[in-house]
């Protein structure tokens, strides 16, 4: 067991294990968003910190099928942010948060020796998407197109410069393909460590593994941060799940079919 998950094994809620915690019909998620574990400030200016934080967390509501509603927001700052930075950090909060009918209702300000970033969305939904449901024979989809951001985020480490609509700052969530597919959805996730990492999840909590229809580079399979969805559906709403794509403009790449095999995750850990 890796020490996140040797950490995350101490606490027993059932709960625990999601995306978001369920709770009738609300949902609780939490994501932090570090100086230099997710951002260097040389990369992005304070607005684009805000929104990416923001957005990175609101993924976790669309991958639950939940409509996010409320936001706590805690910021640790250097003490010479200037106000200009904070009123940029501020926009950019207040900005992303109202493009998805977001209420800030909160949070917790300290002063630190970097800028660190935690946010609890709350958010609601009448049909939670689970990441357990799988079932063997189901295929398995992930969204968009995979490997920008990685590769957004090497040019930055060699070159520090970026295009302006990058992946890296510009998130596109799928939130209206996941309402709108929602019904054929046995199981989904966003991805966020990476597609064979977040698979990795897939397989533990469900026991399943996964048959690739085509070999996927690792160049694709081991970006993080790609805020794209990873989703299971039988094959009988194959149709079904193409039209919705379609509908919602989002490519929906089938790569596998669920079977009882073993898996292993041939990315590195990222955490520990
Ligand atoms: N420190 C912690 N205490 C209690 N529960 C935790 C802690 N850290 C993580 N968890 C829980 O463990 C589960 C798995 O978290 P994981 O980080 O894999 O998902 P995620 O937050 O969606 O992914 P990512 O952080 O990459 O966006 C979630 O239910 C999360 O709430
Ligand atoms: C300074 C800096 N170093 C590394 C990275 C790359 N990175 C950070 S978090 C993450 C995956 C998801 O993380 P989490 O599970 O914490 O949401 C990746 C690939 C970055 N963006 N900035
Ligand atoms: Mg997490």
């Amino acid at each position: 067991m890796n020490l996140e998950n040797y950490f995350i094994s101490q606490f027993h809620s059932k709960r625990i294990g999601d995306d978001g915690a369920v709770l009738g019909s609300f949902v609780y998620s939490k994501d932090a968003f570090f100086e230099d574990v997710h951002f260097n400030l040389k990369w992005i200016n304070h607005y684009q910190i805000a929104q990416k934080s923001m957005l990175a967390n609101i993924s976790d509501a669309v991958a639950m099928n939940a409509k996010p509603k409320y936001a706590l927001l805690s910021v640790a700052m250097p003490r010479n942010i200037t106000k200009d930075q904070m009123r940029d950090l501020a926009r950019g909060f207040k900005e992303t948060a109202k493009k998805f009918n977001i209420e800030i209702i909160g949070g917790d300000t300290i002063s630190n020796i970097k800028l660190d970033i935690t946010i609890t969305i709350i958010s609601q939904t009448t049909k939670p998407l689970l990441r357990s449901g799988l079932k063997k024979g189901y295929l398995l989809a992930y969204t968009g197109k995979l490997g920008r951001s990685q590769k957004d985020f090497l040019k930055l480490r060699n070159l520090g410069k970026i295009n302006a609509k990058s992946k890296f700052v510009n998130i596109q969530l799928r939130d209206k393909f996941v309402q709108k597919s929602s019904r054929y959805l046995s199981s989904g996730m966003d991805i966020s460590d990476g597609l064979f990492s977040d698979l990795d999840k897939l397989a533990s909590i469900n026991k399943l593994g996964f048959r690739f229809f085509k070999k996927i580079s690792k160049r694709v399979a081991c970006s993080g941060e790609e805020y794209e969805m990873l989703v299971a559906f039988d094959k009988r709403f194959k149709k079904s799940m193409q039209r919705r794509a379609m509908q919602t403009r989002t490519p929906l790449n089938i790569f596998a079919c669920s079977a009882r095999v073993g898996y292993t995750n041939r990315c590195k850990a990222h955490h520990f």
